[in-house]
């Protein structure tokens, strides 16, 4: 199956972001990759600037931590409120929820467990939530591993956020401004999806992540190459459509804050990890697959009003001013 099959319809482009880098022709990857945010909420951008060692890099720790025993990992423990995102969550603990409305999140918790483990450090010197580390001596190298990763995303965020800007007719530095504090809020999350009977996830009594969408500004996920990520089809509720790995390439999708912010002009879309197609086991195990998404945050304090652009007399702001870390504080808590 070609690569072009294989992404089917989910009007999901594949953008070289190269030409954005090098200065050759930051206009047209712009548009690009607005053209899919506004369409699908979501992009994979190939040369975005995170090197293919890196990357191999912090799938081999994250692979190395998680394959430690249930103990050592308890050693590095999330802290038991849903608050601060730090440190190793067992499997089932956290338990995504999509809000009915914007920012209501009194839905009540599913019952389906998500089988999955993470764990989730940011910079070291925020204050907000200090990262959880496993005692020294314990995975040399891991710690180091993990924010050398964290720091160049934070870089290729803003690179991101200035394609972003330019695409919707901005100054290029509009979104990076917001994003000026990369010590609080932007978060590294390292997911383990454990073998699982594939019957167990087609009959949904365990789920690897469910339905939701991420509530911060952008992300960019990189996944091995098992696949089951799937976003929804905007124009068909329920409709889920596969977004399949592509070797090297970096999945960008926008949160419900970077929705918000810009007037519902950017697609903020439901996505989950289930059954990949084809990959079941002759013992009807589906295979672990790991995933790093990194989240970027508007900076926590910073009230945004509706983008420039996004409104107008015909299309009236659609929502009150607020800051992010408002915002993510009513979402976070409803996780745990
Ligand atoms: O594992 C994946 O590919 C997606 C993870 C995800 O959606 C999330 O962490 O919000
Ligand atoms: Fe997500």
């Amino acid at each position: 199956m070609g690569l072009e099959d294989a992404l089917g319809d989910s009007g999901v482009a594949v953008v070289d972001f190269a030409a954005f880098l090098d200065g050759s022709n930051k206009q047209g990857v712009a548009e690009e990759i607005i053209s899919s945010f506004k369409g699908a909420g979501f992009v994979y951008l190939l040369n975005h600037g995170i090197p293919a060692e890196r990357i191999a890099e912090i799938f081999a720790a994250s692979k190395e931590f998680f394959g430690q025993l249930m103990d050592v990992k308890e050693l590095a423990r999330h802290p038991p409120s849903g608050m601060e995102h730090r440190g190793y969550s067992s499997p089932g603990r956290e338990k995504v929820i999509q809000p009915n409305s914007m920012g209501d999140v009194e839905t009540p918790r599913p019952v389906v467990p998500d089988f999955r483990e993470h764990f989730e450090c940011g910079s070291e010197e925020g204050r907000i939530c200090p990262n959880i580390w496993l005692p020294d001596g314990v995975l040399p190298g891991f710690k180091e591993t993990c924010l050398d990763y964290f720091w160049l995303c934070y870089g290729v965020q803003l690179n991101i956020l200035r394609a972003l800007a330019i695409g919707m007719g901005l100054e290029e530095d509009f979104l990076v401004r917001y994003h000026s504090v990369p010590d609080e809020g932007n978060q590294l999350r390292l997911l383990y999806y454990p073998s699982v009977p594939a019957e167990a996830l087609r009959n949904e009594t365990v789920e690897r992540i469910s339905a939701h969408s991420d509530y911060a500004s952008i992300t960019l996920l990189l996944q091995d190459e098992i696949g089951g990520l799937e976003i929804e089809d905007p124009h068909v509720p329920g409709l889920f459509r596969p977004i399949p790995p592509i070797p090297g390439a970096l999945i960008v999708n926008a949160g419900d804050f970077m929705m918000r912010w810009s007037n519902d002009t950017i697609r903020s879309t439901i996505h989950r990890v289930c059954a990949p197609p084809v990959l079941e086991t002759s013992d009807g195990m589906l295979p672990e697959r790991y995933s790093i998404p990194f989240v970027s945050r508007n900076d926590p304090d910073v009230v945004v009003d509706c983008i420039p652009g996004t409104w107008d007399a015909q299309r009236p702001k659609k929502y009150e001013p607020i800051s992010a870390g408002e915002y993510v504080r009513k979402r976070q808590a409803a996780a745990y």
